[in-house]
């Protein structure tokens, strides 16, 4: 057994979070996935060269990254990869391009398969994009079914039931008025968002969208808007007036090259904010208030709901549960479709609280690296608690008896899912025994998480490689 702040490697089958006492601290994660990959794909079809400061290196911003490059996009690196300067790419696809197309490798990330499968129809060219397996089981297929009917060309999404690869063969888009379903991914209207500054510069009229139904994670579509006006487009979203009505989406002109600094990652800080409430202790997380661009942010609300106390600052967001009410956390009935990427993250606290949490509005949890539905409760059911799964979410009940043996390790599986292993890193804090799987999953946003962790946690605990 040993312990280190090395990264953990391809090569480290699992790691153990030892318990110790009350988590103090503070820590600035890594940059916004989101924001990232947002910024990225609107600097490469910007006009002039942007400057992106504070950027996640990770591998869904590689993958990222990557794609521009290969369809010619200019991205110089800074402060090892965290600042990104992008040269834009203001023209249509040329000639030879057309004739022999480009075969991007996107992994698992979502955003960069649909934020480029609605920019690279809007662009024009021969495009193939593929990833890992469970990437070819996740959907696409709604926003393909936007796309065919306004795309000069063709597009498809050749796996069962609409999902990647995804083979595009288009000279832009013929038409400016779209509708797209937005229940199962709130990044397809993101995705067609940021690509129609690229359609109105061939037909010079704004682009309008139309979002039939309901639309999950919309935060996210917050978040869209906002970025494409910092680089200069104009946005209109015409929320609707009844909860029947349509979302409408009005874009008006282009991106221009600007210098912008990336908020750090507020999906990333639900884990350190965790372990503050998990333990007892409190943590700071800087570079973050509740004005920051991620609806994750709200994840300190639900803490607060659980009995801990929030403090802000302009540039920082602290969780104290050093004086929890009855000395406990209490469980909660909470709607997180907004902010599903940290429902994992509050499974794993809810196990330490005095009554169930029951967890509504997040179908479209099952849609995302792995089932987070289903393969949570699962692994959450090895630790002892009892996990009653939902259509739209779970109840988790607080474990009867904290404490896994140590000479019975439980082993949890990660599905290949950096946030099953950020969140069942936070067990390790109270619970002996917990080892996680294939540790270095968490590449995918946070490759640094291990060591970060570490340092936050400080002598009383450490991770341990075996
Ligand atoms: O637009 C984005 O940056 C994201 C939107 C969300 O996805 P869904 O809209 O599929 O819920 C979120 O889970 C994902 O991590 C990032
Ligand atoms: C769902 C996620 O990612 P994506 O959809 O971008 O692959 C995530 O980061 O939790």
């Amino acid at each position: 057994m040993n312990s280190t702040t090395e990264l953990p490697s391809d090569a480290i089958a699992t790691v153990r979070v030892i318990p110790g006492g009350p988590v103090r601290g503070s820590i600035r994660p890594p940059g916004s996935k989101s924001l990232t990959n947002r910024a990225l794909l609107m600097a490469a079809f910007g006009r002039g060269t942007s400057q992106l400061d504070g950027a996640l290196v990770s591998e869904d911003t590689h993958v990222m990254t990557d794609s521009l490059r290969k369809i010619g996009v200019q991205i110089e690196t800074e402060d090892a990869g965290r600042t990104l300067v992008v040269t834009g790419l203001q023209r249509a696809i040329s000639p030879s391009d057309q004739a022999t197309g480009h075969d991007l490798y996107i992994a698992n990330s979502g955003t960069t398969v649909r934020f480029l499968t609605a920019a690279l129809s809007a662009l024009g060219g021969h495009y193939t994009l593929r990833g890992v397996p469970r990437m070819h089981e996740r959907p696409i297929g709604d926003l393909v079914q936007a796309l065919s009917p306004v795309v000069d060309g063709t597009i498809e999404a050749v796996s069962d039931g609409g999902c990647p690869p995804v083979h595009i063969h288009t000279n832009g888009w013929a038409k400016q008025e779209l509708s797209v379903a937005g229940n199962v991914s709130s990044q397809y209207l993101s995705g067609l968002m940021m690509a129609a500054p690229l359609a109105s510069r061939r037909s010079g009229a704004p682009v309008s969208i139309r979002v039939v139904g309901e639309l999950v994670s919309r935060p996210y579509v917050e978040m869209t808007a906002d970025a494409m006006q910092v680089f200069g487009a104009s946005v209109d979203l015409i929320w609707p007036e009844s909860a029947t009505g349509d979302l409408i989406v009005q874009i008006n002109g282009d991106y221009d090259s600007i210098g912008w600094s990336i908020e750090p990652d507020a999906s990333a800080a639900s884990y350190f904010w965790a372990a503050a409430a998990i333990s007892g202790g409190d943590v700071t997380v800087r570079g973050l208030s509740r004005a920051a661009t991620q609806g994750d942010v709200a994840f300190v609300d639900v803490l607060q709901q659980m009995g801990c106390r929030i403090e802000e600052t302009d540039d920082s967001i602290r969780v104290d549960a050093s004086e929890l009410p009855g000395g406990k956390l209490r469980g909660i009935d909470v709607d997180m479709n907004a902010i599903s990427d940290t429902v994992q993250t509050l499974s794993v606290v809810a196990l330490f609280a005095t009554s169930p949490t029951r967890v509504r509005g997040v179908a479209h949890n099952r849609f995302k690296e792995t089932d987070r539905i289903g393969d949570l409760a699962r692994e959450l059911r090895k630790l002892g608690a009892t996990i009653q799964e939902h259509e739209d979410g779970m109840t988790i009940h607080p474990l009867v008896d904290p404490g896994v043996s140590a000479d019975s390790p439980v082993r949890l599986d990660t599905y290949h899912d950096h946030r099953m292993a950020m969140s069942f890193s936070l067990a390790g804090l109270r619970l002996d025994g917990v080892q996680i799987e294939n540790p270095s999953c968490t590449g995918k946003t946070y490759p640094n998480y291990w060591a970060d962790l570490e340092q936050l946690i400080g002598r009383s605990h450490h991770w341990t490689a075996e």
